[in-house]
């Protein structure tokens, strides 16, 4: 049986989309970069580190396999998480303006005596956004709950002049790479 480690309704949804079945766990793991930590390696050992507490939560069952994801927006070397606030928000579009950043989305699989996993960069041009723009978008409230804050998939869309790489990805769960690292679990799809 395959259990998503994650709160998030977008990773479900795409989930949903490739046609697997699957339950859902509560997983609450620390994310903070550590001192000298690569952007990817802090995104590989978050997405991991969900996986793993959520197998330990089933009481690490033979027959569980658990998938945990992480997603962080890249810029000049520096993690973007979700904003605490209005202020952190409106921040880290200023830093984004005018520029290319990218997504690191990693998807972690785990079960009994295996574990496999997928990274997918993604890199993302942003318009160049005025402080009366950042307002009216942090203002849409979308920004929260989201790594980099925007949602490609919402309003955040029109912030965005070009995309290379994996729309899915940059929502949090690259589709493609998930499909073949369920495919190579052997679990199927409907
Ligand atoms: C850049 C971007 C991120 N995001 C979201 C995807 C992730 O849900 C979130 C990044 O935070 P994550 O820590 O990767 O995930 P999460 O806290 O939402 O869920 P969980 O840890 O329980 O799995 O940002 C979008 O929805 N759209 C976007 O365009």
């Amino acid at each position: 049986m395959l259990h998503l480690a994650s709160q998030s309704p977008r990773r479900r949804q795409l989930l949903e989309q490739i046609g697997v079945d699957f339950a859902v766990l509560d997983v609450d793991v620390p994310e903070q970069r550590m001192p000298g930590e690569s952007p990817g390696a802090y995104v590989s050992r978050v997405a991991r580190d969900k996986a793993l507490a959520g197998l330990a939560g089933l009481g690490n069952p033979q027959d569980a396999i658990v998938l945990g994801a992480d997603t962080e927006v890249v810029l000049d070397d520096e993690v973007f998480g979700k904003p605490q606030d209005a202020d952190a928000a409106a921040a880290m579009l200023r830093r984004l303006s005018g520029r290319t950043h990218a997504v690191i989305s990693v998807v972690w699989l785990v079960a009994a005596a295996r574990e496999q996993s997928v990274e997918c960069v993604s890199q993302v041009r942003f318009a160049a956004l005025d402080e009366p723009a950042i307002a009216a978008y942090v203002a849409t409230g979308e920004p929260f709950g989201k790594a980099g804050a925007y949602a490609i998939q919402g309003r955040g869309a029109a912030l965005i002049e070009h995309l290379q790489g994996s729309y899915s990805g940059v929502m949090g769960l690259p589709v493609f790479e998930t499909a073949r690292l369920l495919h190579d679990f052997a679990i199927p799809s409907r």
